[in-house]
């Protein structure tokens, strides 16, 4: 963020046609805005035009105004909310020998649907009228301005033409600058650009009024919607080659990955994988006064930031807040929206503005139930930051959501999120989990954890051997890793639950009455006596589902009906292991190499081997260079 010392304020514009905007922008800043040769032709805006005037608060601080001149033509509107959707403040000019026209009170309708707070009036023309006129306009400005954001602004008349008043507007924009609250340091670097052309020698050149963040020369940034790798490699910020430059400003950025002709307005830098176009968002809705309420399947224009496009109004319920209906959005084209974004609404025909909103979530969940979407938002839309985080967290239920969807989600930086998060964490509000990294990442809802351990749990019972290895386990109840991580932790602590190495067993399974698969697995054994067979055999001969096998096994381990033979697959019921070894121990002193073993025992070499180490191993035979001796 700027120190109060350079402080940045991005001014808009508006009101109706030829009531002096390009002229007052000129008298302010000595800058033709008008650059197209059809603006000079016909002597009106078409395009948004740019300037800057550098003031000084009283104390000497100097402030960047960075003026955005907006065309006041009905029909070049969309320009005009290209430019006014990324203002902090506005300046409504009316000329003081027409007054109050069409599209003073449509822009100003714009002005309050985006959102914006601060602005001045400023009467124009004031040398073309005589006193009482210029009086009477004053009259028709106040009672217009009454109950509007502008109720108490300054209002200031001037002449573009004579000079006159334009110091005591400047003093007044000083002032009305400094009103403006700084942009939020939290959100994501965003650049909405607002045109894109190519300058010899440099190549591709962007400008945008930046809303968030940070840019700096080198920067890799992404274009969104096409989600395009670009290298930032200059930027000027009014004509000045700068190295850095802090939401807000006005930029230009000489951009390296991109041709002139695959980027337009419309498109927006921002970091690297974090925010992403989306096509459906849930918002609340602001229809105009005058105009009526908004039908359900209704087509209209939308407009946000630089973009716009398509939208499909779904209406939800009518709630308690009828003047401010939840509705979802469903757009034509991907754009790039967070939580908070302000938009505009127009009907295509005739072109009129019908009301606006403001975006409350650009990531509804897929498959929700409608009611219960509406009721989410219903308490979303009067939720503090912190509250939302909880909310958002708790919808994602057994799924939980990482960081980086939760940044996404929101349009806050992580680092904006930690310090909101880690209060709810310490009064355990929230699980936090930290896959492996230092920091804690992914957040679960306490409730979700105890389901997700109620779901393991019940995953045991339904097994018929009662024990499942840790990744059986994990595949049947398909949990995230992370949350399984969580809920097998609590598992053990909350159920009658005990682990083994990777075995998870309910206490008691396997104890005195041995289930029916679990008789048949040591029959089987008991059955084979040293010639056992190896466990996949063991599946296919009972018929039972293989990953079923392992579990039983070891649970007869366990219970030392089994005796594993080294590190191999090879399982013998210790009742055949104690007749060997009697035999043996009548045997003591003699010797025998492999091949008589075999013999003896009538075992095949893939069964001798073990056999042989584990009687090594548990001094019954001693081995020395393959020929054993019985101790
Ligand atoms: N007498 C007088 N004429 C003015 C003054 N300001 C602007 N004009 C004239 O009014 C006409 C329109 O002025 P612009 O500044 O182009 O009006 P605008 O509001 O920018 O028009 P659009 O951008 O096309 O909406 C021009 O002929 C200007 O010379 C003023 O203070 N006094």
């Amino acid at each position: 963020m700027k120190s109060a010392a350079a402080r940045s304020v991005v001014l808009g514009t508006a009101g109706h046609i030829d009531h002096g905007k390009t002229a007052l922008v000129h008298a302010l800043t000595g800058t033709d805005t008008d650059r197209l040769p059809e603006e000079k032709s016909r002597g009106i805006t078409i395009d948004l035009g740019f300037a800057s005037l550098d003031l000084q608060d009283p104390a000497g601080h100097s402030i960047q105004l960075s003026l955005i001149d907006v065309p006041g033509h009905h029909a070049f509107i969309r320009n005009m909310l290209a430019g006014a959707g990324g203002i902090d403040c506005v300046m409504l000019v009316i000329a003081a020998d027409e007054g109050i026209k069409p599209q003073t009170t449509e822009h100003l309708a714009i002005c309050t649907l985006l959102g914006i707070r601060h602005g001045i009036v400023v009467i124009t023309k004031q040398d073309a009228v005589a006193p009482e006129r210029l009086e009477a306009a004053h009259q028709e400005v106040r009672r217009f301005v009454e109950h509007t954001f502008l109720e108490d602004a300054p209002v200031i008349a001037v002449s573009a033409r004579t000079g006159a008043g334009i110091p005591t507007l400047k003093r007044a924009l000083s002032q009305l600058a400094l009103s403006v609250p700084a942009r939020n340091a939290d959100a994501i670097l965003r650049l909405p650009l607002d045109r894109a052309f190519s300058v010899r020698g440099f190549g591709t050149v962007v400008t945008g009024t930046l809303q968030a963040g940070s840019l700096h020369v080198g920067d890799a940034v992404h274009l969104q919607p096409e989600d395009r790798s670009v290298r930032v490699r200059g930027i000027q910020v009014h004509g000045s080659q700068v190295s850095e430059t802090h939401a807000p400003s006005r930029v230009a950025l000489n951009l390296v990955g991109v041709e002139v002709a695959e980027v337009h307005r419309g498109h927006t830098i921002v970091p690297p994988e974090t925010l992403s176009p989306v096509d459906t968002v849930d918002v609340e809705l602001t229809v105009l006064p005058g105009m009526p309420a908004l039908r359900h399947r209704t087509t209209l224009r939308l407009h946000a930031f630089t973009s716009e496009t398509t939208a499909r109004v779904l209406l939800y319920p009518p709630g308690e807040n009828s003047a401010a209906p939840l509705a979802r959005l469903r757009l034509s084209k991907p754009l790039l929206l967070t939580p908070g974004d302000r938009f505009v609404l127009r009907q295509p025909s005739p072109a009129i503005t019908v009301g606006g909103g403001r975006v409350l979530d650009a990531h509804p969940l897929p498959r929700l139930r409608k009611a219960a979407a509406n009721a989410w938002l219903e308490q979303l839309r009067e939720a503090a930051p912190e509250q939302q985080i909880l909310l958002r967290v708790r919808r994602r239920g057994l799924h939980g959501i990482s960081i980086t969807t939760l940044s996404r989600e929101t349009g806050l930086h992580p680092d904006a999120i930690r310090p909101i998060i880690a209060p709810l964490i310490a009064s355990k509000q929230l699980i936090g989990a930290s896959m492996g990294h230092a920091t804690v990442d992914h957040f679960l809802w306490p409730e979700a954890l105890t389901e997700a351990v109620e779901l393991l749990f019940k995953e045991l019972e339904r097994t018929e051997a009662r024990s499942l290895s840790r990744a059986e386990l994990r595949s049947r109840t398909k949990l995230e890793d992370w949350v399984f991580a969580l809920a097998a932790v609590r598992l053990v602590q909350v159920k009658p639950v005990q682990t083994v190495g990777n075995q998870f067993t309910l206490r008691g399974a396997g104890g005195k009455e041995p289930t029916e698969a679990l008789a048949k697995v040591e029959a089987l054994y008991r059955t084979a006596g040293l010639a056992s067979p190896i466990v996949s055999e063991v599946a296919a001969t009972l018929q039972l589902p293989h990953e079923e096998v392992p579990p039983l096994i070891t649970i007869l381990i366990r219970a030392g009906k089994l005796v594993r033979m080294g590190a191999d697959n090879l399982l013998i019921h210790a009742e055949a292991l104690v007749r060997l070894r009697t035999e043996l121990q009548k045997q003591r002193g003699q010797t025998f190499d492999v091949g008589r073993f075999k013999a003896l025992t009538g075992l095949t070499r893939k069964h001798a081997i073990p056999l042989l180490e584990y009687l090594d191993g548990a001094q019954i035979t001693r081995n020395q260079n393959g020929i054993r001796t019985v101790r």
